[in-house]
């Protein structure tokens, strides 16, 4: 059973479309949310938590159907946005209160725990608190009613080292389980390089890319070669050319390599790409197609 399955989700705005987006998250497995700002990020969790209507789509989350069950799936979900808004007067010792509520596995312990550990004053009104304790806040906020599917929506924009490390450490924590699954959104390089195990490239509300992680190492290579021959010029995997000296960007370097065999080119260097070269190219494809 996955975590998650989204098919044919999708969303019109005046100026924006979202979708239609389709994807499946794995129970044990956390995805990064990947995209330049305005890629619909954001948008696509708030169509999930239906905090936006969408005009098309279905899906399950924990195998419930996503239309139907609502009050049964989403207390499986935990997520850290902007489900609150109507509340903010609130001191966070209240609104965790209001939140109890909805959850009959709301965990005060550990609601009093974490925010011991991010230093939140509790008899502050949540409306006061700085940008990066909000988003401590709404973190901790997603947990307490111990879900098994996280989305996390740039979860630690803002935040101090200090508690950005935190974060990081009880995200793990939270993965512990087998069967807990998180959706990362974030721009922030190292979060997708020690967290994600998946990765959906967000372009123009849609998913244009969405690999494993591990794969990109294996598979992204730019390659300095003799020549610049027709079938590498077309082909499929090779993303990116450049002439002086001749070099390719592939995402497949295994097909490539065959095609440089079978043509007799000569090979002057391999440099495999780093996480960050490889989503700043995707994230940027549009500009860098030739
Ligand atoms: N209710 C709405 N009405 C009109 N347009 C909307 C609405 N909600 C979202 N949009 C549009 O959807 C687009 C995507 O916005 P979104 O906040 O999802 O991007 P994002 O990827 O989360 O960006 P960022 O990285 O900056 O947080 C924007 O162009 C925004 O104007």
């Amino acid at each position: 059973m996955h975590a998650l399955e989204v098919k044919d989700l999708s969303r019109s705005f005046r100026k924006f479309k979202i979708g239609p987006l389709n994807l499946t998250v794995e129970q044990g497995s956390i995805t990064g949310l990947v995209g330049a700002n305005g890629s619909g990020k954001t948008t696509f969790f708030r169509l999930l938590m239906k905090v936006l209507k969408k005009d098309s789509g279905q899906g399950k989350v924990f195998g419930k159907d996503w239309s139907k069950n609502e009050d049964e799936w989403k207390k499986q979900v935990g997520y850290a946005g902007e489900l609150l808004s109507g509340y903010h007067f609130l001191t966070i010792r209240k609104l965790a209160k209001l939140i109890s509520r909805w959850y009959p596995a709301w965990d005060h312990e550990q609601f009093e725990q974490l925010s011991r550990r991010y230093d939140i004053d509790l008899d502050e009104k949540y409306e006061k608190c700085s940008k990066g304790t909000k988003k401590k806040i709404d973190f901790i906020l997603s947990l307490c009613h111990h879900p098994s599917l996280l989305l996390l929506d740039e979860p630690t924009a803002g935040v101090d080292i200090v508690s950005r490390r935190k974060m990081k450490e009880d995200i793990l924590t939270f993965m512990e389980h087998e069967e807990k699954s998180v959706i990362l959104a974030t721009h922030t390089i190292d979060e997708v390089h020690q967290l994600c195990d998946e990765i959906k490239v967000l372009e123009s509300g849609k998913i244009v890319h969405s690999f494993n992680k591990d794969d990109i190492y294996e598979s992204w290579a730019r390659i300095w070669v003799s020549e610049l021959s027709d079938n590498l010029k077309h082909h499929p995997n090779v993303l990116k050319l450049e002439t002086s000296p001749p070099q390719i960007v592939t995402n497949h370097r295994a097909s490539i390599e065959a095609v440089l065999q079978t043509e007799n080119l000569t090979v002057y260097q391999i440099h495999r790409l780093s996480l960050e070269e490889v989503l700043e190219y995707l994230i940027d494809y549009k500009k860098n197609a030739l």
